[in-house]
């Protein structure tokens, strides 16, 4: 307990819950160190960014936390409890939904569909399990109209949608479901300027509804305008991190590149 406020100093994170802690997290693939001793903090009700050049460990420490990979050493805490996650969906049992960079939609099912892919609503008649097609239909209207997502009838095809409106749905996913944690792995890489700006005010809009969001971006003008707590890797290190409003794109950007030291 003593030593919460000395971390809170060293990372500009104020003290206040925790959602989310890594705690010296670990990670190795053979000689590559892809995580060392990782340490940081989120919290609930805010945007928190994760940086860092390419292969400086982000996606990794995103797929510790999201059940894809297990650390070697340290420990993860979620919302109060330690985690030991051996699956995605331990962890999104746990209320951590994560929309991967390639949004793991299927092309050729509806909107609804992919909503309750893998969750399906079955419907008991004896000893027989049926689809719940119309609970599925009806409850995806509530989670689309919810966020106003900017998607057609829940009907639609994902193959007919825009990159834009596909992100809105990947996102409308991972927030359904009692969700507390949602992770966005490059979410407006792909995107336009106009379909950036709505899939930006989405997310606002899931942290306003409570969630906490975890997003990895390389555009730091993004990051700026949506986060409030940001988090730096460099080779595998946590190297600082700072709340959005007390520092700026410079100090980001050399804390990135190392020109700033930890
Ligand atoms: N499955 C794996 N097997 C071997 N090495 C891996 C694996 N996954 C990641 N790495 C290595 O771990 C290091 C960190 O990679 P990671 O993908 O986490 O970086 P990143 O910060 O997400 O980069 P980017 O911004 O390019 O996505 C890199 O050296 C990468 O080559």
């Amino acid at each position: 307990m003593t030593e919460q406020p000395q971390v809170a100093e060293q990372t500009g994170q104020p003290s206040g819950d925790v959602l989310l802690s890594c705690d010296d997290v670990s990670l190795s693939f053979g000689n590559v160190r892809a995580l060392v001793d990782v340490s940081l903090t989120l919290r609930p009700g805010e945007i928190t960014a994760l940086v860092g050049d390419n292969g400086a460990g982000k996606s990794t420490l995103v797929r510790c936390i999201s059940g894809i990979h297990r650390p070697d050493s340290g420990t993860i805490t979620f919302d109060g409890r330690r985690t030991d996650f051996h699956s995605p969906e331990d962890a999104r049992e746990a209320g951590i939904e994560t929309v991967h960079q390639n949004l793991a939609l299927v092309e050729d099912l509806t909107v609804w569909q992919n909503l309750f892919l893998n969750r399906e609503i079955v419907r008991r008649l004896g000893p027989v399990g049926l689809l719940d097609r119309r609970a599925m239909q009806s409850r995806a209207r509530e989670m689309v109209s919810a966020l106003a997502v900017n998607v057609p009838a829940v009907g639609s095809r994902v193959r007919r949608l825009s990159g834009g409106q596909r992100q809105a749905v990947a996102i409308c996913r991972a927030a359904g479901f009692s969700s507390k944690l949602v992770i966005m792995d490059e979410p407006t890489a792909a995107l336009g300027v106009q379909e950036t700006a709505r899939v930006e005010e989405l997310v606002f809009r899931l942290r306003d509804e409570g969630h906490a969001v975890l997003i990895i971006s390389h555009n730091f003008a993004q990051v700026m305008r949506l986060s409030q707590q940001v988090w730096v890797m460099r080779a595998g290190r946590c190297v600082g991190g700072r709340r959005t409003a007390e520092t700026t794109g410079e100090e980001i950007v050399g804390l990135v590149t190392g020109a700033i030291g930890s």
